[in-house]
C-alpha cells in the first residue's frame, strides 16, 4: 500500500510529537544506524526532486477573496481560471477548504480555503503572526484544523500525518530555522530518512548525499557539523535534505515542498542562492544523478521582497484568519487592493494595524 509521506526536511521533528496526539508521536534516537530516526505507525519521512512550473493562464489576475469559497466566485478572470480548473481538476495536490484553527482564545484560522496545483510555485505572505506557518503545519499534517477540510489529491485528510488511507503525494516541510541535529554530521543529516526509511546502503546514501549537497551547491561539508556551518549554509544543507529521495525506487510519488521563511535571517546574496535553488531544484526536473525528479510543486511562506519576485509565481496573502487576495507575484506591487499596497510598501497607513 503506497502511502501519504512526508518529509520533515528541517526539523529537529518537534512538532510531530509537540503538537499531536502522543500516541502519533515521533520518537528519534541519535545515533545508532537504523534507530536514529523513528516515526510511529506507517508514517515514512522522504523527500524528492522536480517538476516544470506552471504559469496559470493569462486571464488569471490578481483577485480579493473574503469569502471561503471565492476561489469559485470571482468574476471574468476567475472564471477563464475555473474552466482550465474543470478541465485538469486532478492537478490539485492539495487543497485547504474552509480551514479554521484557534489555539486557546486566539482564532488564527477562520476559513482558510485554497488549491495547490501541479506545477506551482505558491507564496503565502501576511502580517506577522496572521497564521502562516500554521497553515503550513496543517498542510503538512503536523497539526490538524479544528473545521474544514484538507483534500491530499482529492481525498479528505483526517486528523495527523500518521493516517494510512491517503496515499500518492509526499510532503516535505522545510522549517524556518536550521534544525539541523547538532550532534550528527552534515552526512548524516541530510543522509537521515534514507538511512532509516530506505533499503539503500550506506555506500548509496553517502554517494546521494554528496550529489545533493553539490546540487545545493555546497562541496566537502559533509563531515562537518552543523556548528561549523555559517547560517547560509546551514539553509542549503536543509535544502538538500528537503530534496533527496531514496533513487532505487522504480516509482517516486510526487513531491510538495513547504518552505516556511527560507530566507529569513541571510543577507541579501545568500537569499538570492537560496531562492534561486528553491527555484532550480523545482525546475530542473532531475535527480542530483539526472534521474527524473519528482518535485511537483512548492510553497513558501515568506516576508522577503525577493523571495517573492525570484521565487514564487503566485501569491496568496492571509489576513485576519482569511485569504484575502490572491494573484501572481508579479501583481503584488501594482495591486490597488488597500491591504496589498499597504503591505508592499510597509506604511503604517492602512487597513492593517499592528498593536
Ligand atoms: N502551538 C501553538 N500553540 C499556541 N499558539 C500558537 C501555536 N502555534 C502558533 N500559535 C500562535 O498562532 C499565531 C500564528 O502563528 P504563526 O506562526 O502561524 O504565524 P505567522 O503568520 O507564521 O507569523 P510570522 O510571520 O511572525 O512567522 C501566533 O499568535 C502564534 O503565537
Amino acid at each position: 500500500m503506497s502511502r501519504n509521506i512526508v518529509s520533515i526536511a528541517n526539523s529537529s521533528f518537534l512538532p510531530l510529537n509537540h503538537f499531536g496526539d502522543p500516541s502519533r508521536s515521533a520518537r528519534f534516537f541519535i545515533p545508532s544506524r537504523k534507530s536514529w530516526g523513528y516515526c510511529s505507525g506507517e508514517r515514512k519521512i522522504v523527500c524528492a526532486c522536480t517538476a516544470p512550473p506552471r504559469n496559470w493562464p493569462d486571464g488569471f489576475s490578481a483577485v480579493r477573496s473574503n469569502d471561503p469559497s471565492s476561489e469559485d466566485k470571482e468574476p471574468s478572470s476567475m472564471e477563464n481560471l475555473r474552466v482550465a480548473r474543470d478541465v485538469e481538476d486532478d492537478s490539485v495536490l492539495i487543497e485547504c477548504r474552509n480551514v479554521y484553527k484557534s489555539f486557546g482564545e486566539k482564532h488564527i484560522l477562520r476559513g482558510v480555503s485554497f488549491k495547490i496545483r501541479h506545477g506551482e510555485a505558491v507564496g503565502i505572505i501576511g502580517p506577522s503572526g496572521t497564521g502562516k506557518s500554521t497553515v503550513l503545519k496543517i498542510m503538512a499534517g503536523l497539526l490538524a484544523p479544528d473545521k474544514g477540510e484538507v483534500l491530499i489529491r482529492g481525498r479528505e485528510r483526517h486528523g495527523l500525518i500518521s493516517d494510512e488511507e491517503i496515499s500518492g503525494l509526499r510532503i516535505g516541510l522545510v522549517f524556518q530555522s536550521a534544525a539541523l541535529f547538532d550532534s550528527l554530521t552534515v552526512r548524516e543529516n541530510v543522509g537521515f530518512r534514507l538511512y532509516e526509511n530506505s533499503s539503500m546502503s550506506e555506500d548509496q546514501v553517502a554517494k546521494l548525499v554528496t550529489e545533493n549537497l553539490a546540487a545545493v551547491g555546497l562541496k566537502g561539508v559533509e563531515d562537518r557539523l552543523p556548528s561549523e556551518l555559517s547560517g547560509g549554509m546551514k539553509k542549503r544543507v536543509a535544502l538538500a535534505r528537503s530534496i533527496i529521495f531514496d533513487n532505487t525506487k522504480e516509482a517516486v510519488e510526487p513531491e510538495v515542498v513547504l518552505y516556511d521563511e527560507p530566507t529569513a535571517g541571510l543577507d541579501p546574496i545568500a537569499s538570492t542562492v537560496v531562492e534561486d535553488l528553491i527555484r532550480s531544484i523545482h525546475l530542473k526536473g532531475q535527480d542530483a544523478e539526472g534521474k527524473p525528479g519528482n518535485i511537483a510543486s512548492y510553497v513558501v511562506v515568506t516576508h522577503q521582497h525577493s523571495t517573492i519576485t525570484r521565487a514564487v509565481d503566485r501569491l496568496l496573502f492571509l489576513y485576519e484568519g482569511k485569504i484575502v487576495w490572491q494573484g501572481m507575484a508579479h501583481e503584488f506591487m501594482t495591486s490597488t487592493d488597500p491591504i496589498v499596497r499597504q503591505f508592499a510598501s510597509g506604511s503604517l497607513d492602512g487597513p492593517i494595524k499592528y498593536l
